[in-house]
């Protein structure tokens, strides 16, 4: 736990030395009038009592008293700062971190964890530290200057009521352990309930429309259940041991208390050294009491803590300083690749293709195709061999780099929750007006805009969901034909479109690839007839590599693909005139 706080404390060191600072000022300020009680006691039963040393101690004490009343706002004030700025600048290395991870990071976490994380986990911390911090810091330091103060009183007294210290600090101990336990189930139930309501509200359409409300309305309601339980087992836990801790104390006070009696009566301690002890036994024990509670609040903080340290150290993705390439052929080399260890998804697979032409992925479902597109856009990085851009590896590239190098249109779209404008604009934020109406034009968006009230500055609703699939197509189309890369991957973009959405999204795409590096994913063999290479992938092997009229007239799995095809009818060929040389 130590090291997870002092990680968070270097993301600020100024505010938290800051905060430390004042704290221990605030416990000198409670300690001194505590001391000066101690003098008076000592006047008391001394031989001859000084009325004015008396008055000296009682006045000393009163403004003591003020200065700490007004101290302690300010120290407030400052723990409650360092608390927020430490989230705020956590909040931030966490966004700044997630910017750096690969697309393979966030796709092997679930996005409700990743959330919970980045929002509730930091909200945890924030809420529990602002809370606990300042009673602990003043807490240690309170019980070093009075620890001191009995000590120089009598040392023998001293060590007895320091003895409660290290016993009840291990039975806090053995209650984190428990914990921890029942705090990390806690937080899994507590995702598992976010999970599964994101589950329930996205996918209401489909649970609607398959009569499952009840069925996934009994899931949700589990997760409820499961989160209810074990938030009641978690708040249950430090009780009993916090008691134990602090029946500790009381017995150590007990035991002190006697013994001073017997050191009293013996003649080995005063009556004033005596009352000393009493006084200042309870003083040391109460707020130690609250502290051990705020210790076992801050056990389970700790576990929030450390998955946010966990995200926070997941190594970003690799970059390079390569400077940008200046032409872009594609190259695989050798390349192995798997999401999931021991289970190959590409197994040496190379090939090359010349800028400006076009190579065309085809095999069956699950054989590779869309992890090309992925290893080509840096969304992961390969196992084995390289993948290249204009000779560069994309490892030696800054991921933003290889990013604006190019474009993707894919089956399954996402717009943001704005105009058609602005989701056109995002593809090139400095482009001029003229040129988004050009791309909005060429990839038949206008068509389709002039018809809506707002036009263009129509607003498209959360995830695109005001427009039909093949509208998303033509601004996602329009987007890519703005931001202009020179690589152009395509994913199966017409594989469910109607037959009307089918021409104009063609009408599209061969504005987008004129003159670039396509990759295409294809299934319906007909509209990759004219590609410059194929490329047949079998279980994550090259099974064969050609021209469409080379391949359909040899006996192998793409002559099987088009036959099946052919025999399934309802295809369409799509012309395309590209020149370049292949290899493979
Ligand atoms: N994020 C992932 N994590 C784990 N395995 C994955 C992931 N993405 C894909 N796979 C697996 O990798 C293999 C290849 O998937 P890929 O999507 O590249 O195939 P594909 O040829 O494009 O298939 P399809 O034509 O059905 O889209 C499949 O077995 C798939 O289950």
């Amino acid at each position: 736990m130590i090291r997870n706080i002092f990680y968070i404390f270097r993301l600020a060191p100024g505010i938290v030395c800051k905060s430390f600072l004042l704290e221990l000022l605030l416990s000198l300020f409670v300690a001194v009038p505590t001391g000066s009680l101690l003098l008076i006691v000592r006047e008391l039963f001394s031989a001859q009592v000084n009325e004015h040393r008396l008055w000296a101690y009682v006045i000393i004490i009163a403004v003591l008293l003020v200065v700490q009343l007004l101290f302690s706002g300010t120290t407030y004030v400052t723990s409650n700062r360092m608390t927020y700025t430490l989230s705020t600048h956590l909040r931030m290395k966490l966004g700044k971190h997630l910017q750096k991870l690969s697309m393979g990071a966030y796709k092997q976490r679930d996005p409700a964890d990743l959330a919970s994380v980045a929002l509730q986990d930091v909200a945890n911390f924030e809420l529990i530290f602002v809370h606990t911090i300042g009673n602990i810091i003043s807490t240690i330091f309170s019980t070093i200057i009075i620890s001191v103060f009995l000590f120089v009183t009598d040392w023998r007294l001293g060590l007895i009521l320091l003895v409660g210290l290290p016993l009840s600090w291990v039975v806090v101990k053995i209650s984190g352990k428990f914990l921890l336990k029942e705090g990390a189930e806690h937080i899994r139930a507590r995702n598992e309930t976010g999970a599964r309501f994101l589950e329930y509200v996205q996918g209401i359409r489909h649970i609607k429309s398959y009569g499952l409300t009840g069925k996934r309305f009994t899931v949700l309601e589990k997760a409820f259940n499961d989160f209810r339980k074990a938030s009641i087992r978690t708040e249950a836990i430090p009780g009993p041991f916090v008691l134990t801790a602090a029946v500790i104390f009381e017995l150590c006070f007990l035991w002190m208390a006697y013994t001073g009696i017997t050191y009293f009566t013996g003649g080995t301690l005063t009556v004033a050294a005596l009352i000393t002890f009493l006084i200042l036994g309870y003083r040391l024990y109460e707020p130690l009491k609250l502290a051990l509670v705020d210790y076992t609040i801050l056990r389970y903080m700790n576990i929030s803590l450390a998955r946010i340290v966990d995200l926070l150290n997941t190594p970003p993705q690799l970059s390079g300083t390569a400077g940008t390439p200046r032409q872009y052929d594609l190259q695989f080399d050798n390349v192995h690749f798997s999401y999931i260890e021991g289970k190959k998804v590409l197994d040496g697979v190379s090939f090359h293709i010349p800028e400006k032409s076009m190579l065309a992925l085809v095999g069956p479902s699950g054989s590779g195709k869309t992890t090309i597109t992925s290893l080509l856009a840096r969304f992961h990085d390969v196992q084995g061999g390289s993948v290249k851009i204009g000779g560069t590896d994309v490892r030696n590239m800054q991921p933003e780099q290889v990013y604006s190098l190019i474009s993707e249109v894919f089956q399954e779209v996402y717009l943001f929750d704005d105009t058609i404008y602005n989701n056109i604009r995002f593809g090139r934020m400095d482009a001029t007006e003229e040129e988004i109406l050009d791309a909005a034009e060429k990839a038949q968006v206008l068509d389709f805009a002039w018809e809506m009230p707002g036009g263009l500055q129509s607003r498209v609703g959360e995830g695109g969901n005001m427009l039909s699939g093949g509208q998303k197509q033509r601004v996602s189309i329009a987007r890519a034909l703005l931001k202009n890369a020179p690589v152009i991957l395509l994913d199966e973009a017409t594989a469910s479109l109607d037959p009307e959405n089918e021409i104009y999204i063609q009408k599209a795409i061969q504005e987008l690839v004129k003159e670039k590096t396509v990759v295409v994913v294809a299934h319906k063999l007909a509209t990759i007839r004219n590609a410059d290479a194929i490329l047949v992938l079998n279980e994550g092997k090259v099974e064969q590599w050609g021209r469409h009229e080379e391949l359909v007239n040899c006996p192998g799995l793409y002559k099987r693909l088009w036959d099946i095809q052919q025999l399934a009818g309802g295809w369409k060929v799509e012309e395309r005139t590209l020149s370049g040389s292949m290899s493979v």
